[in-house]
């Protein structure tokens, strides 16, 4: 939310003098330089009307009003002279601050549009392992808060500052050329007008800053309540949730209320200070008109220019709290865009002209932490076309495993290699095209069904068609008013999980890989649909470099060969009648499955995984 006086993080200023920043800020201004250029010659002319007007009244008061020398006609005709130009002078400065208010939006819009999109380019393009340790809700406030923060700027202050301080210096310049002593007192006046506005800025700033923590804290809040909403129903937490919310509300309520009694005490003051200076001018000017000291149109004059004067005097410091937020806000977004990506490219990354699609893991430790090992010296190898089972119980690796051939993560130790290449020298974006995920959880992108179902692939009508069958997709399809052009997501319908499974396989089977992953692939589903997917899972693997993270005894035993891990070690390896001779841990898993099948508590072929980590 904008108040006004900038979005600040917790006590973050950023430093005007700092000229890193302000060059950093420079490309994206230069290519502006021309509106930038055509904003501040408005701004004179803006300036040179609001100077004039003042002046016009003088002229009007010495010249026509208390001339009493002039004949009565003339005097006459000279005010309407002086009244028509002062009214083609407001229109001059109206139709000037019109142009340049557009033009610094747009240019603002623009400036802002392109720093937005360098740095959602940037972020996209950055490694899972810096989205652990970057909340979601920061990135989003750089993109959003920071970025209209800087707009806040370049549209209000850079050229408006300028029209400020230009006003200011005239108006005095102006004043002291029709009386100084006048002018003298007014200048007398400006370090209390400083110091209150000033003072105000920062009790200001303050109070926004509590209104927007207790905002943050009644969405966090909001955010957590609604999306378990169910569970607090059930759990009958309402009276107290309702009581939390309510102290919260109240916090946000006081924090609201001290930011209008600090407006509501500031405003009229500052209106007391103007009626003051009005007050001494007519006072000390007033005797000196009546001295004959100053001519009644220099009085009249005087305190036009004293209600110019204040209105900049009173906004610089305003101004000055928005530049300070802005810059604090470009050192953040300046600082997330130098963050380089933590799995390094190589200089020249290479896409293999024919893949056959061979996967070898040689010794490889990784952990999320360093100094936490998920994976310990794993070595296997895949020839093209075979199918690899994986099995082990929760929380052995197997996620890792797959993590890291699909190189969101680098091994700490040891090498992944897909058809004796390095993974680290091959382009990352061409290698991930190159495979098919079929996973547990789906992310439903917003955008159509079809959109959905393609992504980056583009099947023929007919091809699609095929797909949607193969996926057991097609009933949906028909029943929807829509059909394939159907919205998903915020918005549209909503897909249960079963059915994002389904699209999860359309979407591999859209893609046509060389290597195929599955995870947890039709976990939810009904028995008939598993069955019938299950088939065209076998038939989508044949020619394919298949890795299949197993909890079902039909995937298990067609694999070519079975992994067994347990606590990031590869503890047995080999065919599944080898497994079952050896009579070790895949025995036991296998002979638990089947007691659990037998006492019916998991469904049939599913492998027992929930009772894996008993033993
Ligand atoms: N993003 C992550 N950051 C930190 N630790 C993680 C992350 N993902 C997984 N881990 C940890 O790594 C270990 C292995 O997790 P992984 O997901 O590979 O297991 P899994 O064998 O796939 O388990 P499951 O069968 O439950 O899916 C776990 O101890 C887990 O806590």
């Amino acid at each position: 939310m904008h108040y006004g006086y900038g979005y600040f993080e917790e006590g973050h200023l950023g430093k005007i003098q700092d000229l890193r920043l302000w060059k950093r800020l420079f490309p994206y201004l230069r290519p502006h330089g021309s509106e930038i250029g055509l904003a501040v010659v408005l701004s004179l002319l803006i300036s040179a009307a609001d100077l004039t007007l003042p002046y016009l009244l003088r002229l009007g008061v010495d010249r026509y009003i208390t001339a009493q020398a002039v004949p009565q006609a003339q005097r006459l005709q000279g005010l309407s002279k002086l009244a028509a130009l002062f009214g083609a002078l407001m229109a001059v400065g109206f139709a000037a601050e019109f142009f340049q208010v557009l033009l610094l939006e747009w240019t603002g819009q623009r400036i802002m549009h392109r720093l937005r999109q360098d740095l959602f380019r940037h972020v996209i393009g950055l490694d899972l392992p810096f989205f652990r340790t970057n909340p979601v809700g920061k990135l989003v406030t750089r993109l959003t808060n920071d970025i209209q923060n800087m707009h806040e700027m370049f549209t209000s202050v850079i050229v408006t500052v300028f029209n400020d301080l230009l006003r200011i210096v005239g108006i005095l310049c102006v004043l002291f050329w029709m009386d100084a002593s006048l002018t003298a007192i007014l200048i007398g006046l400006i370090p209390i007008m400083l110091g209150a506005t000033l003072k105000f800025s920062l009790l200001a700033r303050e109070a926004f800053r509590r209104i927007r923590t207790r905002l943050a804290q009644i969405n966090a809040f909001l955010q957590e309540v609604l999306a378990g909403l169910s569970v607090l129903q059930i759990f009958g937490r309402e009276a107290d949730t309702l009581r939390r919310f309510a102290d919260l509300n109240e916090a946000h309520r006081k924090a609201a209320l001290h930011q209008i009694h600090l407006f509501g005490l500031f405003v009229p003051f500052i209106e007391v200070l103007n009626s003051a200076a009005v007050a001494v001018i007519i006072w000390y000017g007033g005797g000196q008109a009546l001295r004959q000291a100053v001519s009644l149109g220099v009085l009249v004059a005087f305190i036009s220019y004293i209600r110019l004067f204040f209105r900049p005097l009173r906004e610089l410091s305003q101004k000055f709290s928005i530049v300070q937020s802005a810059l604090a806000s470009a050192e953040r977004i300046f600082e997330l865009m130098d963050t380089r990506p933590d799995l390094p490219a190589p200089p020249a990354p290479k896409r293999l002209e024919k893949l056959q699609g061979t996967v070898t893991f040689q010794d490889v430790t990784f952990g999320y932490d360093p100094d936490r090992p998920v994976l310990r010296n794993v070595s296997f190898h895949v020839d093209p076309g075979r199918t690899l089972a994986i099995v082990g119980p929760t929380g052995a690796g197997k996620t890792t495993l797959i993590n890291l051939l699909e190189r969101f993560y680098d091994p700490l130790e040891g090498r992944v290699l897909v058809d004796g290449c390095d993974l680290r020298t091959l382009d990352p974006a061409w290698w991930r095209r190159r495979m098919g995920l079929v996973m547990q959880d789906v992310f439903i992108v917003p955008g159509t069904l079809r959109e959905n179902v393609c992504l980056d692939a583009d099947p023929t009508e007919a091809r699609l068609r095929h797909i949607l069958e193969l996926a057991q997709l097609s009933d949906l399809v028909e029943a929807l008013p829509l059909g394939l052009d159907t919205p998903l997501g915020e918005g549209g319908i909503d897909l249960s999980a079963g059915q994002k499974q389904l699209l999860s396989f359309a979407r591999m089977l859209a893609r046509d890989p060389v290597i195929l992953i599955l995870d947890e692939a039709t976990s939810n589903v009904d028995s008939e649909t598993e069955m019938r997917i299950q088939r065209a899972i076998h038939s989508a693997m044949a020619g394919r470099t298949s890795i299949v993270i197993a909890h079902r005894l039909s995937t298990i035993r067609r694999a070519d060969r079975i992994l067994v891990l347990d606590g990031g070690r590869i503890v047995e390896e080999g065919t599944h009648e080898e497994l079952m001779e050896k009579k070790g841990l895949y025995h036991h898993l296998i002979l638990l499955d089947r007691q659990k099948v037998g006492h019916g508590t998991v469904p049939e072929g599913r492998l027992a995984r929930d009772a894996m980590g008993d033993d």
